[in-house]
């Protein structure tokens, strides 16, 4: 016997979007514009430790759904450096708050390969019980001493073709982001009525 086809949720819109970084929402907020009625909640939900970060994400948005019993949006950032295997991924914001942006760069310090994946993955459940659906984004740069004015995170040791991401006008960021990648598949889902999958 077949297992149901899951439904794809209907668009919201409105979305309340959970998170405890005021940079995280108000990158979020500059680049949906009018696209859908954004609510926030702040709010720092449980993160499980967890082989993917797929499956992080998917696992907050359900706790978030729960909390506010309807549609929620949750963001993950993760960076990986592409030396250390992927690491430290979706425990970057352990790292970088223990090690700080020197000791990020000293993790590298006996590798040639300096490069790292920013990935941002949303996840939006429509409710209690409604499985996630994952939109993801990815940019690939460098890790570098710090340069740059910014205070958002890993911002200033984060280069992309010669500029750190705390060097960029928030405009210029938000047109290559991990974060502008993976809103776009939102926005497009968003502007859909019916779409089959989504990661
Ligand atoms: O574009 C970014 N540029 C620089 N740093 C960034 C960026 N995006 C996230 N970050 C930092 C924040 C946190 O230290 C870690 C991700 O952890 P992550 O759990 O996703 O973020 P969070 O706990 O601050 O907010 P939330 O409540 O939405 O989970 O990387
Ligand atoms: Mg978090």
């Amino acid at each position: 016997m077949s297992s149901p086809r899951p439904v794809t949720p209907r668009r919201p819109r409105t979305l309340t979007f959970i998170t405890s970084n005021a940079h995280k929402l108000a990158e979020v907020r500059a680049m949906l514009g009018g696209a859908v009625d954004l609510q926030s909640c702040f709010l720092d939900l449980v993160e499980i430790q967890a082989g993917s970060v797929q499956e992080i994400a998917r696992d907050k948005c359900r706790r978030a759904a729960a909390m506010v019993n309807g549609p929620v949006l949750t963001e993950d950032t993760a960076l990986g450096f592409t030396a250390l295997g992927g690491l430290p991924g979706p425990y970057i914001k352990w790292f970088v708050s223990t090690l700080g942006h020197t000791g990020l760069n000293n993790l590298l310090a006996a590798y040639h390969d300096k490069s790292a994946d920013a990935i941002c993955t949303f996840a939006f459940s429509a409710g209690p019980g409604q499985e996630p659906l994952l939109f993801q984004g990815k940019t690939t740069g460098r890790i570098v001493p710090a340069r740059g004015a910014g205070t958002f995170g890993w911002d200033p040791i984060f280069e992309y073709e010669g500029k750190t991401y705390a060097e960029m006008d928030k405009s210029e960021k938000n047109l290559i982001s991990h974060r502008y990648k993976a809103l776009e598949k939102l926005k497009a889902w968003l502007a859909e009525e019916n779409v089959a999958s989504n990661t």
